[in-house]
């Protein structure tokens, strides 16, 4: 039984088909990639998924259970969590007051000591979170969710507008907590940093699952290469 199983989910914007019968299955303990182009509804897909806009065709099924997508909340009760391109953090509040609201929100919070260390928190602790670094910020974005223990997270672009030292280590962590079980939906435009962790990918264009497979077949496949990899390195 696979964790995550979309069933011909879509949505439009009105004469907009943003997302079109898109099918696939995430496993449980995968890191699963979502590749494409930009505007091809990887965000809008998570959002679909994690409660945020509702499909207009096509439905869910989690750890077993038909019915989805589910609002926002259930699916963060579910264990459905994700994070956004723009870290969600209170900004005027400090770090430890933003993982303390998490951890009250949540009924099963995670270890706030553990995600401290993990993510470099402690010497931030009461600093305001608008005040942090970048790299910081989208730490405590990322230890925010995880406060909530998902048994699936959404990370949408995690790697944008960090430096090469910093995308190694957001891989050596999200790596670590997908082997304490956490089942991982990452979408990424960082096609170096998508590959070396995802075991399989899909590759959506223009709202259609273009592509779906292992990552080295995903790296071989012409359709592939011609819409989206091989676009990208025109313009590296
Ligand atoms: N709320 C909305 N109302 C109308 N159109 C929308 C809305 N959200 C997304 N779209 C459109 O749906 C399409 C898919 O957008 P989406 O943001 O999901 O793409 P994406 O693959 O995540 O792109 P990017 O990599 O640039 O983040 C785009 O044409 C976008 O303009």
């Amino acid at each position: 039984m696979s964790l995550l199983e979309l069933e011909k989910l879509g949505v439009r914007f009105g004469g907009l088909v943003a997302v079109q019968d898109v099918s696939l299955a995430v496993e449980e303990g995968q890191i699963y990639g979502l590749l494409g182009p930009n505007g091809a509804g990887k965000t809008t897909l998570v959002n679909m998924i994690s409660g945020l806009i509702r499909p207009t065709s096509g439905s869910l099924r989690f750890a077993g259970e038909a019915g989805g997508p589910w609002p926002i909340a259930d699916a963060v009760s579910r264990g459905i969590v994700r994070t956004f391109q723009q870290t969600r953090a209170f900004l005027g509040l400090s770090v430890r007051e933003n993982l303390r609201i998490a951890a009250a929100a949540s009924g099963r919070a995670a270890d706030a000591a553990e995600l401290i260390e993990a993510f470099g928190l402690g010497p931030v602790l009461d600093r305001p979170a608008g005040d942090l670094p970048y790299a910081t910020l989208r730490h405590l974005g990322i230890a925010l969710a995880l406060t909530l223990k998902p048994r699936l997270l959404l990370l949408d672009e995690p790697a944008v507008g960090l430096t090469g030292g910093e995308v190694d280590r957001l891989a050596r962590l999200i790596r670590d907590w997908n082997l304490r079980g956490v089942t991982v939906l990452l979408i990424e435009h960082n096609v170096r940093f998508l590959m070396s962790l995802a075991d399989r990918v899909a590759v959506l264009d223009r709202g259609r699952l273009l592509f779906e497979g292992t990552a080295a077949d995903c790296q071989r496949n012409p359709e592939v290469i011609d819409v989206y990899l091989g676009r990208r390195k025109e313009d590296a």
